[in-house]
């Protein structure tokens, strides 16, 4: 069955614009365990969960463009963003655990943009699965178990995020990498 052609690209815009709504609720009532912080939760659990589909949905119809490869990766960081700068506010995660993440996404974002005109950075397997490490710990993080489970939950927490913190910078360095060994390849063809 054939689906409109802008549909992954909608659906990583609304990724995008799930974020603030997400933030709003998840500071509203300065993060109580109370209602409005589960909907904030489960919010950022489905839209980080789009994060395959379109991807998915784009490669299943051969509509794979640029401008999705492009958004793809920044939709994800604007949620993540949002929910690492979110914990960081509430002060349930340290800051520079925040500042470390969000300086490698904005630094291979930037520099995305920076060498479009030659060619596009799509997402690697291991920036594919940074994020995906990311959605896991930032998603236990958020939903409030501690009320349900008790406080050995934060335990796993840290572990998840210490294994998503890891895969973030591993991720970025094998960005680096892969891109000095392009372009020495390439110098060396010309
Ligand atoms: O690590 P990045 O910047 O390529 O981002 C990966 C994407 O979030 C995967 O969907």
């Amino acid at each position: 069955m054939a689906i409109p052609r802008q549909l992954p690209n909608a659906i990583t815009i609304v990724r995008i614009l799930c974020a603030p709504v997400f933030l709003w609720m998840l500071l509203a009532d300065g993060g109580a365990d109370g209602a409005l912080r589960w909907w904030a939760a489960v919010l950022f659990i489905v839209a980080i969960a789009t994060d395959g589909i379109d991807g998915y949905l784009a490669r299943k119809h051969d509509i794979v463009t640029d401008l999705g490869k492009l958004l793809d990766p920044i939709a994800d960081k604007v949620l993540t963003g949002f929910a690492f700068i979110g914990l960081s506010i509430l002060g349930e995660l340290p800051w520079w655990i925040t500042i470390i993440v969000l300086i490698r996404e904005i630094g291979i974002t930037v520099y995305r943009f920076m060498v479009v005109s030659d060619h596009v950075l799509a997402a690697a397997w291991m920036g594919k699965l940074k994020t995906l490490a990311q959605g896991l710990a930032l998603s236990f993080a958020l939903l409030p178990l501690w009320t349900l489970v008790g406080d050995w939950i934060f335990w796993v927490n840290g572990v998840l995020m210490t294994i998503a913190v890891i895969l973030t910078i591993a991720s970025g360095i094998d960005y680096i990498v892969t891109e000095m060994r392009a372009a020495r390849a390439k110098r060396r063809d010309a």
